[in-house]
């Protein structure tokens, strides 16, 4: 598996998994920001998904399965997340450098033979890891805005649910490991001094544009108006809320919301942490 060097100005599109030796398939910023375009429409829909569901609130209670099989208590989410992971992990999830566990201890090698994912990561870099404050912005902060109250039962499909939605927003915040590497390669000039001087405020500065940020925002809002609506064959049927607006699955004010408070930030910090051990 040879690390490879990226080149900007590739003309030709990369799959999400930068899989391939062909060294034509590059990555350019470009083409990093497509694929994070792509990775918004499977955020809204892994919410919209959720959104079915009341919060059910068993579903988070660690006393309410009681011991797990002598690991102490863990909640229906964290033993669906985990034994999930574990049957992922044999047949070769995190053999893609873009794929990170939530429970990395508990996994086995895989039993599936191996595939030559292209390296595209610097490997001093490539093991920054955010799981953590991934874990706690879903289950503190966005679940409760996307979820009504209430129980219908049904926790294993809403713990499904989560582990679609939190596996989707760790793959877009993650992606910031590429989108670092494709910063630093175009200028490595700009970056190398921040970096030896390990000015996480200066990195921060020269890897943020505020109107891609902004567009971004926009965009994910506008899709959580377009994909959460009920689609009709008669328009007149199609529900409204008090302002005549149609009602939507998910709150787009809500996914707008979890861009700009956790989801851009998190993704600034893990290019932020990936450019300070670049030159390692
Ligand atoms: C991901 C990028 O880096 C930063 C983070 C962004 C994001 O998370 O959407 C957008 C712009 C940048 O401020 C990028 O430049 O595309």
């Amino acid at each position: 598996m040879a690390y490879q060097i990226l080149h900007k100005n590739s003309s030709r599109p990369l799959p999400e998994s930068s899989c391939c030796d062909d060294p034509l398939k590059t990555l350019s910023l470009e083409l990093v920001r497509d694929t994070l375009v792509r990775i918004e429409d499977s955020i809204v829909f892994a919410l919209i998904e959720r959104a079915r569901f009341p919060l059910n609130s068993h579903a988070y209670d660690a006393s309410y399965l009681g011991n797990h099989r002598g690991h102490g208590e863990r909640s229906i989410a964290e033993v669906f997340v985990r034994e999930t992971e574990v049957i992922e992990a044999k047949l070769g999830r995190y053999q893609n450098p873009e794929e990170i566990p939530f429970f990395a201890d508990d996994l086995a090698s895989p039993f599936v033979p191996a595939f030559n994912y292209t390296q595209v990561l610097y490997p001093a870099a490539a093991s920054v890891n955010v799981s953590k404050d991934i874990w706690d912005m879903y289950f503190k902060k966005l679940l409760p805005l996307i979820a009504s109250e209430g129980d219908d039962g049904d926790y294993v499909s809403a713990a499904a649910a989560d582990l679609v939605c939190l596996q989707v927003l760790s793959r877009r915040i993650h992606y910031g490991r590429q989108v670092a590497e494709v910063k630093f390669s175009d200028a490595p000039q700009d970056y190398s001094p921040a970096i030896r001087a390990k000015d996480r405020n200066f990195l921060m500065k020269l890897l943020t544009f505020e109107s891609v940020e902004e567009m971004v925002k926009k965009r994910v809002e506008k899709k959580a108006k377009v994909f959460g609506q009920d689609v009709t064959l008669n328009d007149k049927n199609n529900s409204t809320d008090f302002d005549g607006e149609p009602k939507c699955k998910v709150d787009p004010s809500v996914v707008g919301r979890l861009y700009s408070e956790w989801v851009i930030p998190l993704t600034k910090v893990v290019e932020v942490e990936y450019l300070l051990r670049r030159l390692d």
